[in-house]
């Protein structure tokens, strides 16, 4: 059926990717019977470490939407297959945080807990980030915080969680999932979180919006897919590209909103659009994400530097003798597109597999 499908065709993939593994006579053909035998007997099969290890790395590879893959190879894999006890799942996510945090050189890295098995699924972290700042809806009308989080805010307090300070910037807890238990909270202490205050080069007045923002973007909410197994659970980090902070987390009318206050700092004639007064506002603010990241010895990317990158690696894949699959409107970045180079060429948007994909959840 479908699960054998999958299968075959991942271990064809593991096995030419890694001769080594299959060196041994018959060794790929034992492999193959075998899981055909576990898929039989039980409805699923077991990965074993070196699978999960290229799984995982080759899901990033195909992950189509992402421009930062040249370094698909050094993705570290936490095998926490056996986790699943929703508290457990917590303490990982930290643990998870503090090996990719570093001290600011963030490293790479994905947890891969229990897959979905028949009868038992796998636990599922309601998060769409391990770290992600409250939404409070004030009167009706003004929101303090992130208001993309208002629901998940709404849902941590409706289990109990009473941890915002009513800040711009409250931590959420973790929401677990897991068969057999109820669904959880579970704070992010404080030390587990690594942030950055935002100043600018030029502007000192700029300190004055109190702005700050996380060092590490850790996805929560996507499902790992591999041979036709599901990890549900399978946070994965990298570092930012400065564009997705000061364009879309702060810029964004419907995130934290600031180009009318940065615009306001900077002098601008906001009554008319033609004085660009956004845009200017946005490479500003822009500027300022990466002078602070950069001086606080925090990891993080501009978005001509990662263009470049990305099409080396684009030509890599080509010399690979592979597609590298590509999805041109999240590639190009949300400011200043043509003058990146990634802009003026097209791509092929392949849905290969393994992968990370974005599966309808329960809703939270
Ligand atoms: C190492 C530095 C990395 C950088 C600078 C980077 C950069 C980006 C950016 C800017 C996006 C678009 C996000 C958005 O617009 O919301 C993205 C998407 C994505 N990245 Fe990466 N990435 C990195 C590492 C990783 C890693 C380690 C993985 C997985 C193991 C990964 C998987 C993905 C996926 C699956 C998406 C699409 C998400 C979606 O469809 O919602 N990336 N990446
Ligand atoms: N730099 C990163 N940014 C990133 C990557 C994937 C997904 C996201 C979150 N994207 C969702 C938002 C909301 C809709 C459009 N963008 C951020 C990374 C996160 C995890 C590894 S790299």
């Amino acid at each position: 059926g479908e699960l054998e499908r999958a299968a075959e065709e991942f271990l064809g993939a593991f096995y030419a990717e890694n001769p080594a593994e299959g060196a041994a006579e018959g060794a790929v053909a034992a492999r193959s019977r075998q899981v055909r035998e576990e898929i039989r007997r039980t409805g699923t099969y077991r990965h074993t470490a070196a699978e999960l290890r290229f799984g995982a790395r080759v899901a990033w590879r195909n992950s189509s939407r992402c421009i930062g893959r040249l370094y698909w190879r050094s993705l570290r894999v936490r095998d926490r297959r056996d986790v699943r006890a929703a508290r457990d799942v917590a303490a990982e996510c930290l643990a998870h945080l503090g090996e990719a945090t570093g001290s600011g050189r963030i490293r790479p890295v994905v947890t891969v807990f229990a897959p979905d098995r028949p009868g038992e699924p796998g636990p599922r972290i309601w998060n769409d980030q391990l770290i992600r700042y409250a939404g409070y809806r004030r009167d009706g009308r003004t929101v303090v915080g992130d208001p993309q989080n208002i629901e998940l805010t709404r849902t941590a307090r409706a289990l109990g969680w009473t941890g915002g300070r009513g800040t711009a910037f409250d931590v959420l807890p973790l929401v677990i999932e897991t068969p057999g238990e109820p669904v959880r909270f579970f704070d992010v202490p404080g030390r587990a979180v690594l942030e950055v205050e935002l100043t600018h080069p030029d502007f000192r007045w700029f300190a004055g919006l109190g702005l700050r923002w996380h060092a590490v973007p850790a996805v929560s909410d996507m499902t790992l897919e591999i041979g036709g197994i599901s990890y549900p659970a399978a946070p994965f980090n990298g570092w930012y590209m400065g564009t997705e902070i000061g364009a879309r987390d702060l810029g964004d009318e419907g995130r934290y909103d600031l180009l009318p206050r940065v615009a306001e700092g900077l002098g601008l004639d906001t009554s008319d659009e033609a004085t660009l007064w956004r845009d200017r506002a946005l490479v500003e603010l822009n500027v300022a994400v990466l002078h602070s990241f950069r001086q606080a010895g925090v990891t993080i990317t501009d978005h001509h530097t990662e263009s470049r990158r990305f099409l080396a690696h684009v030509s890599k894949e080509e010399s690979a003798g592979r597609t590298c699959p590509a999805d041109w409107s999240w590639i190009v970045p949300p400011i200043s597109g043509s003058a990146t180079p990634v802009f003026h060429r097209l791509y092929n948007d392949r849905d290969l597999r393994p992968n990370y994909v974005r599966k309808a959840r329960a809703h939270r």
